[in-house]
């Protein structure tokens, strides 16, 4: 009998700590029972685009993200079959030729900002969780890490949070926090907040 993963939704704000969260529970339980996946791995491949037009691209719309091929992925798990997840370099705003292959294992968690939007998606989720960190402390988190590792400087950070980031946090991804099981505030080193959704995962495991 193939095994069912548990399917759990990480939400919320870019750089609200979302994948921290997801990475302290792999370290924190035991890894080999927990898969991660990020949602950017299916932003739409931009192959077709120069590097000017990539540029320009809204990556906080649902549209930007390919989440037919996220729902057929999550389905997958959930009959126990392996994904080959695409893998995304922001410094070229494209998937790569590699794909990552995932396989069912007892938890998986997927982290994105825009997971709960689309209903068909965002009923695929067994648990689903929002990260409620203030969007002041977002940006200045975003503005280190968009600098330090995804390539970009000071002035395109800020353009980009004024024209999209923003914009789209308060049409889609706000609203979407009402699909949310449990609402998490303070981000990813809410020690509390760890320690619930550790036990709750550890009653569906065993
Ligand atoms: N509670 C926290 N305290 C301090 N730094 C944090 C906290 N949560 C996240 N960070 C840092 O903020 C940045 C963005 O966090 P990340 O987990 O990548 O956000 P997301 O996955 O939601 O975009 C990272 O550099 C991360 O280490
Ligand atoms: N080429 C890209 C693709 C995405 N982004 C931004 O990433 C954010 C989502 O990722 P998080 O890890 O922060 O949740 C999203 O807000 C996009 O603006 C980008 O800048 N460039």
């Amino acid at each position: 009998m193939p095994q069912k993963p548990i399917l759990v939704g990480i939400a919320g704000a870019s750089a609200s700590g979302k994948s921290l969260l997801a990475e302290t529970l792999v370290e924190e339980l035991k890894s080999e029972h927990l898969s991660v996946i990020s949602e950017d791995s299916y932003y739409k491949d931009q192959s077709h685009l120069s590097m000017d037009e990539r540029v320009l691209t809204n990556y906080d719309h649902p549209d930007a993200i390919d989440h037919n091929l996220m729902l057929q992925h999550l389905q997958m798990l959930k009959q126990g079959e392996a994904i080959q997840v695409p893998t995304y370099d922001y410094s070229i705003h494209n998937r790569t030729s590699e794909t990552r292959t995932v396989r069912p294992s007892r938890v998986v968690i997927y982290e994105g900002i825009l997971l709960f939007v689309n209903p068909d998606v965002r009923k695929q989720f067994d648990l689903r969780f929002y990260m409620d960190t203030p969007l002041d402390i977002c940006l200045i988190r975003r503005l280190q890490r968009d600098i330090v590792s995804r390539g970009r400087d000071m002035e395109s950070v800020i353009s980009q949070y004024m024209e999209t980031v923003r914009p789209m946090f308060q049409q889609f991804i706000e609203p979407s926090r009402q699909h949310a099981d449990l609402i998490i505030p303070r981000g990813g080193k809410n020690r509390i907040a760890m320690d619930l959704i550790k036990t709750k995962i550890n009653t569906l495991i065993n």
